[in-house]
């Protein structure tokens, strides 16, 4: 089994380069992002929980997100493996999915992050909500927020992973293209 954390600031391009990496390396695709959003449009209870915080930016508590990410990691048991968006986003759940992984005999393979400068990715979030209808991409309040959630909670992982050999950079400014080309590549290399 490959387990592929796609990583990177809001706005650096995991949801695009997650299509195609899915389908070139049949992996199960998981974005927490996603899941949340379909939640909250169909207003389940998981949905009414997470409503406040996506909201405002800020991440969902880390139980309500985790309880949820080996849910659906549950839903696939005979999957060649997972392509993880969007998850881990802080230390603790990390630590939480290199604990439950082993749990179904398997490990993540390497992390991959998409590298890009703050201020191309704000313009980038304002162009996505001009058409996305996410409120979170239409208000630079937010955005900051999103940013600041990032720098203080996300941030810590690269040395998480750098720790144990798994983490992979790539230049995320490029062609949609010339930027999968640079994401096989190191997966073609693990
Ligand atoms: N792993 C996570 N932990 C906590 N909250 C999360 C997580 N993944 C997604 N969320 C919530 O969903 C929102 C949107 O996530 P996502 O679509 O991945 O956005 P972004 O464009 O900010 O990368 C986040 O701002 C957060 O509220």
């Amino acid at each position: 089994m490959i387990n592929i954390v796609l990583f990177g600031k809001p706005g650096a391009g995991k949801g695009t380069q997650a299509e195609f990496l899915k389908e070139k390396y049949k992996l199960t695709h998981l974005s927490t992002g996603d899941i949340f959003r379909f939640n909250l449009k169909n207003d389940t209870d998981l949905g009414k929980q997470a409503r406040v915080f996506m909201d405002n930016g800020e991440l969902v508590p880390c139980e309500v997100t985790t309880a949820m990410l080996i849910d659906e990691v549950k839903k696939h048991p005979d999957t060649a493996g997972f392509l993880f968006d969007g998850y881990p986003r802080t230390l603790d759940q990390a630590e939480a999915l290199d604990q439950f992984l082993p749990t179904i005999g398997s490990s993540v393979t390497a992390t991959v992050a998409l590298e890009a400068d703050d201020e191309i990715l704000v313009a980038r979030l304002l162009e996505r909500g001009k058409t996305s209808g996410r409120a979170d991409d239409q208000d630079e309040e937010k955005i900051r927020v999103r940013y600041q959630e990032y720098n203080e909670k996300t941030a810590p992982l690269i040395g998480y992973y750098k720790e144990q050999n798994k983490f992979h950079a790539v230049n995320g400014i490029g062609t949609i293209e010339e930027i999968t080309e640079r994401l096989t590549s190191v997966i073609d290399n693990l």
